[in-house]
């Protein structure tokens, strides 16, 4: 008698590899060479008639998370037809996959579960770290770019422990959707170092490792065995690093930014982007560059990374260092910082005040409030990085308009509920004179006459081209010449000429303003004698490097 074992049929390969997969429209003749004989319902589909398919589907989820979910779920059956969705319908669907939605898909990490994407690696078992690069079965020349985060600052939602993994790759599909980075030449990375929410540790499915956040030595030698296997694994990669806690992004980004191809998004992307709105703002301001005045209200990665970006485009515009220092306040919970505080962070004592100076401003319960900062300073710019929602009241934005013709005001803490103020309300407040740019995206204002359409100033508009640059030039660091060049060249893409303008280019057309982004940034990278390789043409090795979501011959 034969014996009977308990066997689960075999899928075959192909359909469970979501990079080569094609499902229903796999030919007879292909199905028949990939072993897929009677496995398919015999129609076959075009990738248009699946993409029709897929996103009837997706629009009938009952909320924008199922959505997410729903599109995860595609992602990791069928790579091209999930970016052919998305590249197709980007304005509707970045905030899905992307901010503010994927804010939201972390919190309910643990409990959304369906398959992992992407590689864990925990601090409990750092040497396991080569094993689980050495899973992805790939060469030292194969990956172009790896997403890695700790979690501990998601967006302005804090701590999420392992669920910070879908911002990693939420990041990496705005890389491919917008610049065309091959999906199949990117890795996204959770660093699982702990966590501090209680409601994560006491979450009986929490997927990640259930002890608070490791600190310290051990963190350091962690990020450090981090970046020495990516980088000896993976030489050409560009490791960017996103969401990590305020003192840990600067810090990392300071002592290895030499030594290895580094990218901090929330410090340099955000720094750039803001500072191609700001150069939009001054076109319609007239108040040139170096006599701008800035108050950071939320003095974090971000605030900082900004502060100093525009800082430096003051100096280059003329104004000396010290002056340009001289002209940006910083205001943090303590209220605006000053000199004599004893709880200030290492990097925000270039731009901490003379107690001298505001010796008979009015304080709150000790504290100085944005709105007497507002009032003494009579800012140009006001930034909010706090993730304080409603922070810029009525008062505060009155108050600017009262101190400058045309204010620039960006609020762009995210997600939504972070926001510190909505651009409607500021636009009203300030009777139409603000200019305005945030975080999230947002739909166009109505306001006396005209439409106000809202830029926004997300880093996913400009850290795409930004790594598409560093990837065609081959780039060995990421040059403050290269932030630079992508801050111009984004700000140069729009006019402002109309009334409402936006200040920033509109996410219909990100895949085009990425490529002449990533042109300016190999440029600049081969200026800055960086660049490894040198194309004759420029825009068109862009053009040809950037991925597109259509099946391929040899999916066998
Ligand atoms: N639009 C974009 O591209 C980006 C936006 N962001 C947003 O900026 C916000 C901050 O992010 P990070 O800088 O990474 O976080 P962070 O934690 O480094 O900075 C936030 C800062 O705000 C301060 N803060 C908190 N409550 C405050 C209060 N009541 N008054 C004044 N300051 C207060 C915190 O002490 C901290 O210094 C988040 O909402 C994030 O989503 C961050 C990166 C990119
Ligand atoms: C957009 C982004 O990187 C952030 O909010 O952290
Ligand atoms: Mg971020």
């Amino acid at each position: 008698m034969t014996e009977r074992h308990a066997r689960t049929p075999a899928t075959p390969g192909v359909l469970t590899d979501p990079l080569r997969n094609r499902g229903v429209a796999f030919a007879p003749e292909e199905r028949e060479a990939l072993g897929l004989t009677g496995r398919l319902p015999s129609g076959v589909l075009t990738l248009e008639q699946q993409a029709q398919r897929a996103y009837r589907q997706m629009q009938v989820q009952g909320s924008d998370l199922a959505k997410n979910v729903y599109l995860e779920q595609l992602h990791d059956r069928n790579e091209t037809l999930y970016f052919k969705i998305l590249a197709e319908h980007l304005p509707e669907l970045l905030p899905i996959v992307y901010d503010p939605t994927v804010g939201e898909a972390i919190e309910k990490y643990s409990h959304e579960y369906r398959r992992p994407r992407g590689i864990f690696l925990s601090i409990d078992r750092p040497d396991d770290m080569e094993k689980a690069f050495a899973t992805l079965q790939l060469g030292p020349e194969d990956v172009d770019l790896i997403v890695c985060t700790d979690a501990e600052e998601i967006l302005g939602i804090g701590d999420w422990g392992v669920g910070g993994i879908q911002i990693s790759v939420g990041k990496l599909a705005v890389y491919t959707a917008a610049a065309g980075i091959d999906p199949s030449r990117v890795v996204a990375v959770s660093l699982d170092v702990g966590t501090d929410r209680t409601s994560l540790l006491e979450d009986p499915l929490y997927l990640g490792n259930r002890h608070p956040r490791v600190r310290g030595a051990d963190y350091d030698a962690f990020i450090e065995k981090y970046l020495e296997t990516a980088s000896s694994t993976f030489p050409d990669a560009l490791l960017h690093f996103e969401d990590f806690g305020p003192s840990n992004a600067r810090r990392i980004l300071e002592q290895y930014g030499g030594r290895y191809r580094i990218f901090n998004d929330d410090m340099q992307g955000t720094g750039a982007i803001t500072l191609a709105a700001a150069l939009a703002a001054v076109k319609v301001s007239g108040v040139r560059m170096r006599d701008q005045k800035l108050v950071v209200f939320g003095a974090g990665t971000a605030g900082v990374g900004i502060a100093d970006q525009l800082r430096d485009a003051m100096v280059r515009d003329g104004a000396d260092p010290e002056q340009a220092a001289g002209q940006v306040w910083l205001i943090d919970k303590q209220g605006l910082l000053t000199r004599d505080m004893t709880d200030l962070r290492d990097f925000q004592q270039t731009y901490a005040r003379d107690p001298a100076e505001v010796a008979d401003w009015v304080r709150d319960g000790g504290a100085i409030s944005l709105l007497e900062t507002v009032r003494r300073v009579k800012p140009t710019i006001l930034l909010g990085t706090s993730t304080v929602h409603g922070a810029f009241t009525r008062e505060v934005v009155e108050a600017m308009s009262k101190g400058t013709e045309r204010p620039i005001i960006f609020p762009i803490s995210n997600p939504t509920s972070r926001i510190e103020a909505m651009p409607a309300d500021v636009i009203a407040w300030s009777k139409g004179k603000a200019l305005v740019a945030t975080g999230i995206p947002v739909p166009p204002v109505a306001h006396g006459g005209v439409t106000y359409r809202i830029g926004q100033a997300n880093n996913a508009l400009l850290y795409p081209g930004l790594g598409l640059g560093t990837i065609v030039s081959g780039a060995s660091q990421v040059t403050a010449g290269m932030l630079l060049a992508a801050a111009r060249s984004v700000a140069d893409q729009v006019d402002v000429s109309g009334p409402g303008a936006s200040l920033l280019p509109s996410v219909e057309n990100l895949r085009e303003s990425s490529a002449i982004t990533a042109t300016a940034v190999v440029e600049a990278a081969l200026e800055d004698g960086v660049a490894t390789c040198k194309p004759t043409d420029i825009g068109e090795a862009v053009r040809e490097a950037m991925w597109q979501p259509v099946y391929t011959d040899g999916a066998a």
